[in-house]
C-alpha cells in the first residue's frame, strides 16, 4: 500500500471521520519507515509490498498468550506474501526477555536457514518487540523486522523508535541496541482482547507522552476518558496517533538518545528499580507511572510546576488504574537500586524532570537526598520539610 501519510487526528470528530492513520518516521531526515493504523489486519499485505519479500521467509515471534489469539490469522495472511513462514513462540512475560530465550530463537532461525534477507515479525506487546528487535538486530550482524504491536503500550511507545533489548540478571534492558524496524502495522481492534490492567499499563506512557511534550493532548487525556475507557474506536486511534507523534518527534530528533531522547525516560529511573525491587511483579507501564508521580513530585518541589498541576498528574493516573505509590518497598533500597542502573553519567544519575506541564528537561544535579525524599513520597511517607 504506497499511502502517503495522513493527517494525525486533532479531535475524536476528526479520527471517526479518518478511520485509519499513516505516517511515516525520518532518521536523518530521510524516509525510514511506515508506521499504519488500522481497524484490522486486511490491509498488511499491502504494507509489507515495498519491503520486497515475495522471495524471501518471515519468521513470526509471538508469545503464548498473542501465538493463541492472532498467530494463526496472521500467518494465513503473510503466507500469502513471501514463500515461507515461520513461528517462534515463547512464554508471556517480562521473566522471559532475555538472553536464554534470544538464544532459542537464533537456534529456531539457524535450524530453520534464515538468511540476511529474511525477517522476523514481532506479534506482541513490548517484551516480544523488544526481544524480536534485538534478535533481529544481531542476528547475522542485523536482518530486517515488523513491528506488530498487541498492547496498548507497544503501540504508542516500544515498537517507534528502535530501542532493543533484553533485562539481564533483572537489571532492565541491559543489553540491546538500536535497530529500526521496516514497518510498524498496529491493528486497533486487538486492543479488545487485552485485559483491563494491560490497557492502564498503556495508559502510563501515553500520559509521560502528554506530560513530557503536550500539554494540549494531555487535557485532552482527561476530557475524552469516557470514550477511551469504553475503548470507542475513534477515541484509540485519537489517542494512539497523538502518542505516536509525540513518540516519532523525539525519536526523529535523537534517535539514539544523545539529548532529547531521553525525556522518554520521564519517570524510568525511579520506576525501572521499582520494577526490578518488585521482581517484575508490577508491571513496566504501572511502575512507570509511580516514577512519574515522583518526578512530578520533584518537579514541584522544584517549583518548576504547581502543587496543583502535581497533583492533577497523580489524579489522571489513578483516574486510569494507574498506581502513584508502591507498597513494600524501603526508600533507601529504591535508591540503591537507581544508582546501579545504566542511567548514570560519570557516577551521576541522569535524571528527567518538568520544566513546566508539557516540556521536560535532563538534569545531572539529583543528589541522593533529594532522590532519598521523592523515593519516600512514593512510598507513602509523610515528609516532614
Ligand atoms: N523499546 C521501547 O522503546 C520500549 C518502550 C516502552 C516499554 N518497553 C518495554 O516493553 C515491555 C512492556 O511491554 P507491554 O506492556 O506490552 O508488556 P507485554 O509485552 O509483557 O504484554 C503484556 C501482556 O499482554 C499480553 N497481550 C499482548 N497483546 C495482547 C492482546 N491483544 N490481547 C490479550 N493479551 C495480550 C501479553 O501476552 C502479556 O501477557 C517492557 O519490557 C518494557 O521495558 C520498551
Ligand atoms: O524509546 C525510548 O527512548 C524510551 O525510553 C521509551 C521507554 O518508555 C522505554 O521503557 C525504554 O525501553 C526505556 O529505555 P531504557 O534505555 O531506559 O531502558
Ligand atoms: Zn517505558
Amino acid at each position: 500500500m504506497n499511502r502517503v501519510k495522513t493527517e494525525i487526528p486533532a479531535t475524536l470528530e476528526e479520527a471517526a471521520q479518518a478511520g485509519r492513520v499513516c505516517m511515516d518516521v525520518k532518521k536523518d531526515g530521510q524516509f525510514c519507515y511506515h508506521i499504519y493504523l488500522e481497524p484490522d489486519f486486511a490491509k498488511l499485505p499491502e504494507a509489507v509490498e515495498p519491503l520486497n519479500i515475495k522471495e524471501r521467509k518471515l519468521c513470526i515471534v509471538a508469545d503464548s498468550t498473542t501465538a493463541e489469539l492472532y498467530g494463526a490469522e496472521l500467518k494465513e495472511i503473510l503466507k500469502e506474501t513471501c514463500t515461507y513462514v515461520s513461528m517462534f513462540v515463547f512464554p508471556a512475560g517480562e521473566v522471559n526477555k532475555t538472553l536464554n530465550t534470544v538464544r532459542d530463537l537464533y537456534e529456531h532461525l539457524i535450524l530453520e536457514k534464515f538468511d540476511r534477507k529474511d525477517m522476523l515479525v514481532a506479534l506482541g506487546g513490548g517484551v516480544v518487540g523488544d526481544l524480536t528487535g534485538f534478535a533481529a538486530a544481531t542476528y547475522l550482524r542485523g536482518i530486517g523486522f515488523i513491528q506488530i504491536p498487541t498492547t496498548l503500550l507497544s503501540q504508542v511507545d516500544s515498537s517507534i523508535g528502535g530501542k532493543t533489548g533484553v533485562d539481564f540478571d533483572a537489571y532492565k534492558n541491559m543489553v540491546g541496541a538500536f535497530h529500526m524496524p521496516r514497518l510498524v502495522y498496529m491493528n486497533l481492534n486487538v486492543l479488545k482482547t487485552l485485559p483491563d490492567r494491560q490497557f492502564s499499563c498503556g495508559m502510563g506512557e501515553i500520559i509521560k507522552h502528554g506530560l513530557i511534550q503536550d500539554s494540549d493532548y494531555l487535557e485532552k487525556l482527561s476530557t475524552y476518558q469516557r470514550e477511551i475507557r469504553e475503548k470507542n474506536y475513534a477515541a484509540l486511534l485519537w489517542m494512539v496517533a497523538g502518542s505516536c507523534k509525540v513518540k516519532r518527534h523525539v525519536v526523529e530528533e535523537d534517535p539514539t538518545e544523545q539529548g532529547i531522547r531521553a525525556w522518554l525516560n520521564f519517570g524510568h529511573t525511579i520506576g525501572h528499580s521499582v520494577e526490578k525491587l518488585k521482581d517484575f511483579t508490577l508491571c513496566h507501564g504501572e511502575c512507570v507511572a509511580i516514577g512519574c508521580a515522583a518526578a512530578a513530585w520533584m518537579s514541584w518541589k522544584r517549583e518548576l510546576i504547581s502543587e496543583k498541576e502535581k497533583e492533577a498528574a497523580e489524579q489522571l493516573l489513578l483516574d486510569y488504574q494507574l498506581p502513584v505509590r508502591v507498597k513494600g518497598l524501603k526508600p533507601e533500597d529504591i535508591v540503591k537500586t537507581t544508582k546501579l542502573d545504566k542511567k548514570m553519567d560519570a557516577g551521576k544519575v541522569k535524571f528527567v524532570l518538568l520544566k513546566k506541564i508539557g516540556e521536560a528537561f535532563v538534569t545531572r544535579d539529583v543528589e541522593d537526598e533529594e532522590l532519598l525524599r521523592a523515593s519516600r513520597y512514593v512510598c507513602g511517607e509523610e515528609i516532614h520539610e
